[in-house]
């Protein structure tokens, strides 16, 4: 298990932070741009010294150790590879580094070289890959050494759209087959909730919430969370009131609303995503937005099913 508590300062920020992840497990940092998550895993790497505090890997004391004596595995978003290096020579450099045997090494590179689809590209240098390839060679040499640890800075950040969709699920099978401990930062709340187990909401150096995707995504501890996680349908006191719920901040995560129910609306916008449509219907003086797999013209008169039971009150 990895336990941390650490406390950093620079000018105008200050980060403390206690988390533990379990063995095997892989939490997500998840938090607007400046929020610290960099900074906190550059802590757990040992690129930074924390003011205070402690990065404790079972029963490790990580906190004296120079990054290369941690144990862990990085990829950081420029990934830079060896440009000397083949693929395979690239994969390998860990192994040898930790003075894996020869014939043990040669195992694993095999193995690491089929399960990231490289093995065409075993003998290429890192010039002549694409942009995919050269990031899944670069997680290939972090999984490597079978570290304790693996630490991942947006390590889809500089791919295309097919690329990161691609790699998402890539990534996902990999840390989930190799059960490496994984701390894993990324700004996309997607990204975050298909690959963790559990995610770490940071805010201005501090976390918001910590718990399983479903559990902070249905109950986010406030307002402020439920707009970070991607929630429309936020309720002022008044605007609650309006609806029939009592006087209070509240959501409405996307399940309570429907077609085709008792409540009059009209719709002012349709947002066309290919397989479902947006809707932002004007509602009683609000705007309430739903998803339907088809959906009613601009301007339309359409009826709305409000499953209040299930809005949730939230702290401002
Ligand atoms: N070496 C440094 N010296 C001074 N301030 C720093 C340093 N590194 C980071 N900061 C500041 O600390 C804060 C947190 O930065 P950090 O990079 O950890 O955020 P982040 O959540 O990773 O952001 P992003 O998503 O944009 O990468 C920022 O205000 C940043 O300017």
């Amino acid at each position: 298990m990895l336990a941390l508590a650490l406390a950093k300062g620079f000018p105008g920020f200050r980060l403390e932070v206690s988390l533990e992840v379990r063995e095997g497990e892989v939490l997500a940092l998840l938090g607007p741009s400046g929020s610290g998550k960099s900074t906190l895993l550059r802590l757990v790497a040992g690129l930074l010294t924390p003011d205070r505090g402690y990065v404790r890997l079972g029963p490790l004391d990580l906190t004296p150790l120079p990054p290369e004596r941690r144990g862990v595995g990085f990829l950081f978003q420029d990934y830079a590879l060896f440009p000397h290096l083949t693929v395979a020579e690239n994969i390998a450099f860990p192994l040898v580094e930790a003075r894996w045997p020869r014939e043990k090494r040669e195992g694993r590179v095999l193995e690491l070289l089929r399960r990231m689809e490289l093995t065409p590209h075993a003998g290429k240098r890192p010039e002549a890959l694409s942009g995919g390839e050269k990031q899944r060679v670069a997680l290939a040499r972090a999984l490597a050494a079978r570290p304790r640890l693996l630490l991942l800075d947006e390590p889809l950040g500089a791919l295309d759209l097919r690329l990161r969709e691609e790699l998402l699920f890539f990534l996902r099978k990999t840390l989930r087959e190799e059960k490496i401990t994984t701390l894993l930062v990324t700004h996309d709340q997607k990204e975050a909730f298909l690959l963790a187990h559990r995610v770490a909401l940071l805010r201005e150096g501090r976390l918001v919430q910590v718990g399983r995707p479903e559990e902070v995504y249905v109950r986010p501890k406030d307002a402020w969370t439920a707009r970070f996680l991607g929630h429309k349908n936020l309720l002022g006191p008044e605007e609650s009131a309006r609806l029939g719920l009592p006087p209070k901040v509240h959501l409405l995560p996307p399940r309570a609303l429907s077609l085709g129910g008792a409540w009059r609306g009209v719709v002012a916008e349709r947002l066309f995503y290919g397989g479902r449509v947006g809707l932002w219907v004007r509602l009683e003086g609000l705007r309430l937005y739903l998803e339907a797999p088809e959906g009613p013209e601009e301007g339309e008169a359409v009826g709305l099913h409000l499953d209040l039971a299930q809005a949730v009150a939230l702290e401002g």
